[in-house]
């Protein structure tokens, strides 16, 4: 079908949403929101299916997510009717029609007596994962764009074990969605009816007291809590969305009891109005933050996104001013304490291993390895941490001791299989309470693991792609990157080149090639003589290509100069090919 056909279908319903018709006949002045609405229907990315609201195959909409969720129950139908039994469970954050695409979900699977297990209000990503385990329900699903802008949305996918599913279950999970050929015919059954059934479940407290627990267990010195944690100044921002009442309550049971909120920011609010992007990635996401932290002379100011699987800390320097800390950064400190702790106790498994995402700091590699201990690098989305964990698990061979990705998120303990923003937040207080007993804080913390393992300075650099001209772009600009490879940056020469696609890793100086075991993917990371790196690949959460640089030297002004000379490099190299 043309993308016009498909248009003219979608105009020609007679019982449309009359919201969804009203946006429908908005749109027919502009032709290219048109084509892209209409030309090809939603994928699943490196998190779920993640896009901009409106109508059309291809966009956001209760019929997108009924067509979603069609594809979850039709591929239940296929389970035993034990494990079919055992239902969905479903939270959803403070975006537009969030709580309604929630809704609709539960009422898809209620046409095919599937039981959901909603959430009674707004909740985090990583409660959804843990009320997946702790439910003991066969699937998760949660509403959510995370930090993305004010217009997109998304739809999570979590499997059994808790994780978001990695590409083999997600590709089935797609065959049944692309099954679900007639989005206007998907048959639901209205909440009441199901309430009255016994087949949908409202939840809530009864959930959060559980998973709060279990976060509290992520401490680990409670007699320095004890100590420190009540003066410890704090300042805590869940950037309108769904950490507000879940982050007060952890941080207070972890003891932490001289904090503010931003009081702004604890609105949930899908305007998302006091940021530019709720992303603890952009410093702006601190610029309230830092405001109130100056006013209450705070040491440490911690902001979580939209779904709160996201953390990103700012802590306060000798002048009163604050340090924004990477992702990188942060959990190169939330691991190095674990492991130090725990090999304190004598309880650091022989077995024990860390994973981390191909693009996020090897500093964490020379940590874990300085303890004995294995990291695992897999390709970017939380899944495949999450999957990993399940190996572990399954054949005993490992004992999964932090999982974390550059893009600010981290995991401790798995009873959530995502990256969790909650527990990591907590854990992270307590360590900027260890440095602040040796009076020091989280930044001097890094600096110190700098000057023992080496100053590593990592760069995340994005391109903006929009519309279905940008996706053509980019693709055109990986296959330069195939075709007219790059033999080195700013004159430091590529040794050698790992393409996720073709899964070939090629040693540059000797011509000889293996194989990489990890998932297809579009990405390509060029290693250089001196250690460090270049990876490039299209975002799967939004439309833009993302450039990493890694690199380290023996004192942070080398590395910083390395890092830039590499950047503009890798700037001039697009800007020539693009043109
Ligand atoms: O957006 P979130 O917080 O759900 O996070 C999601 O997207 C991030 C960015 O992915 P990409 O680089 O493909 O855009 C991933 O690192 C993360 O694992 C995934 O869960
Ligand atoms: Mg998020």
């Amino acid at each position: 079908m043309t993308w016009q056909e498909t248009y003219q279908l979608w105009q020609d319903q007679k019982d449309m949403i009359p919201y969804i018709k009203s946006e429908l006949n908005q749109m027919e002045s502009d032709p290219d929101a048109l084509k892209e609405a209409f030309s090809e229907p939603m994928t699943f990315g490196t998190a779920g299916m993640r896009g901009l609201m409106g109508p059309g195959i291809g966009r956001m909409n209760v019929y997108t997510i009924r067509q979603a969720t069609e594809g979850v129950a039709r591929f239940m139908d296929t389970l035993s009717a034990d494990e079919k039994k055992r239902g969905v469970a479903i939270s959803f954050d403070s975006r537009y029609h969030s709580e309604e695409f929630a809704h609709e979900a539960a009422m898809v699977l209620g046409a095919h007596g599937i039981q959901s297990f909603v959430f009674d209000d707004l909740r985090p990503t990583p409660e959804l994962s843990f009320a997946v385990r702790h439910l003991n329900t066969y699937a998760g699903i949660m509403i959510t764009a995370s930090h993305n802008p004010k217009q997109y949305n998304g739809f999570k996918i979590y499997g059994p074990d808790g994780g978001q599913m990695p590409p083999v279950e997600s590709d089935k999970i797609t065959e049944y969605v692309q099954s679900a050929t007639d989005l206007f015919a998907i048959q639901t059954v209205a909440e009441p009816q199901l309430r009255e059934d016994g087949i949908m479940h409202i939840i809530g407290e009864d959930v959060d007291l559980p998973y709060l627990q279990n976060v509290e267990s992520v401490t680990i010195n409670h007699e320095l809590l004890a100590e420190v944690a009540p003066t410890m100044k704090l300042v805590y921002t869940p950037l309108h969305g769904t950490g507000k009442v879940i982050g007060e309550r952890a941080l207070r049971g972890a003891g932490f009891k001289d904090f503010t909120m931003v009081p702004e920011q604890a609105i949930a609010d899908p305007e998302f109005p006091t940021v530019p992007f709720p992303n603890p990635e952009f410093p702006e996401a601190f610029d309230l933050a830092i405001q109130m932290g100056k006013q209450e002379g705070a040491d440490l100011l911690v902001a979580t996104d939209p779904d709160a699987d996201r953390l990103g800390a700012a802590v306060r320097l000798p002048n009163g001013d604050y340090q924004l800390m990477s992702g990188n950064q942060i959990a190169s400190v939330l691991l190095n304490y674990i492991l130090t702790a725990r090999q304190e106790a004598h309880d650091l498994p022989a077995n024990g291993r860390v994973v981390k995402s191909i693009v996020s700091t090897d500093l964490a590699t020379k940590i874990a390895a300085s303890f004995g201990i294995e990291t695992v690098d897999v390709l970017t989305g939380f899944k495949f941490i999450a999957e990993q964990i399940k190996n572990y698990e399954e054949t005993g061979d490992h004992t999964f001791l932090f999982g974390f990705e550059e893009s600010y998120g981290y995991l401790i303990k798995p009873f959530v299989r995502d990256k969790d923003a909650i527990q990591s937040t907590v854990l992270l207080a307590e360590v900027a309470a260890y440095y602040a007993k040796r009076g020091m804080t989280l930044y001097d913390g890094i600096q110190e693991l700098y000057q023992k393992y080496g100053y590593y300075d990592e760069k995340t650099i994005s391109q903006d792609f929009p519309g279905l001209d940008g996706k053509v772009k980019m693709s055109a600009l990986m296959t330069s990157f195939r075709d007219h490879k790059p033999t080195a940056f700013n004159g430091v020469k590529v040794v050698s080149t790992e393409d996720f696609e073709t899964q070939v890793k090629t040693n540059d100086v000797t011509g000889e090639t293996s194989n990489i075991e990890l998932p297809q993917s579009n990405v390509l990371k060029f290693w250089l003589e001196d250690g460090s790196w270049i990876c490039i690949r299209p975002s799967g959460t939004e439309p833009k290509i993302k450039f990493y640089v890694g690199t380290h030297a023996a004192d942070a002004q080398t590395a910083a100069a390395q890092l830039e000379g590499y950047e503009q490099a890798l700037k001039d190299y697009v800007e020539q090919e693009e043109n």
